[in-house]
């Protein structure tokens, strides 16, 4: 099974979500124009990390991004993972994924389960507990968001269900950049998964974030690699490779879960 996915790697207006939404079709469209099954977006497009503003800018209940990406789904006919959003529902606020079929029907939602203090997640944010399962084209994936891939017990947790893709979109600041690729590599090697990190480029008041997104093979190959600007790259990436690497070492097989409380 050959799926191709699109990476948009946008760059986000601080606090500005009707900034960010008018530039969101242009990257459908060029992912559907690359013939892509599913196009990615990073963590926190619509907001920014303009926390102390999430009263006024956060999505209520997620209905803009769930009205502008169904439509764009069914127009573009093309499957589309949002990244994640600022989302607020009742007077809490969540780091929301969801992810939308090509004919705009919403498939899962995941809230942001590990909240990252150095960027004053904890202070604001209300943590996910749910686990985000889907099938691409058929083929069991998984997401997460960002800090979540440091947990990589959490990671392994959603992988157990046969899942073959690790989708991870991120605001990952500059100075840290070694450690998501090697963050990144070694949960695409220890699951035997493809990970795809669609990181944000361009900078707020206190991080520049430094691109580099990448879609990695399970044994840890790059297969696409962006720099530092904005733009959006194709991959068509064949899911046998999974099945290649668990038949010749069945990690999952010689688990010893006995031994792991
Ligand atoms: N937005 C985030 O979760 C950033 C995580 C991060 O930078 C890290 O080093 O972890």
């Amino acid at each position: 099974m050959k799926i191709t996915i699109s990476v948009a790697q946008m760059d986000v207006s601080f606090g500005k979500p009707a900034e960010n939404f008018a530039r969101i079709e242009s990257f459908v469209a060029q992912a559907a124009t690359e013939q892509a099954d599913i196009v990615v977006f990073p963590e926190m497009w619509n907001t920014g990390y303009d926390l102390s503003r999430f009263n006024d800018i956060a999505d209520v209940n997620g209905l803009q991004t769930l009205h502008v990406f169904k439509a764009l789904a069914q127009k573009y006919h093309i499957m589309i993972h949002t990244g994640s959003v600022a989302t607020k529902r009742g007077n809490q606020f969540f780091n929301t994924t969801y992810i939308i079929d090509e004919n705009g029907e919403l498939l899962s939602t995941y809230d942001k389960v590990h909240l990252f203090g150095l960027m004053h997640e904890d202070e604001f944010l209300t943590p996910g507990s749910k686990k985000d399962q889907f099938e691409v084209k058929g083929v069991p994936a998984t997401s997460v968001i960002c800090y979540d891939i440091r947990f990589p017990e959490w990671l392994r947790t959603l992988s157990l269900n046969d899942s073959r893709i690790i989708f991870v979109p991120a605001e990952w600041p500059t100075p840290r950049m070694p450690q998501w690729r090697t963050l990144l590599a070694a949960r695409a090697i220890e699951n035997q998964s493809f990970v795809v990190g669609v990181n944000r480029v361009g900078a707020d008041p206190e991080n520049r974030f430094g691109g580099n997104s990448v879609v990695i093979d399970p044994l840890g190959n790059n297969v696409l690699y962006l720099g530092h600007e904005e733009e959006l790259k194709t991959v068509t990436i064949d899911i046998n490779a999974t099945d290649k690497v668990r038949g010749f070492m069945p990690v999952f097989a010689d688990r010893r879960p006995d031994l792991y409380e």
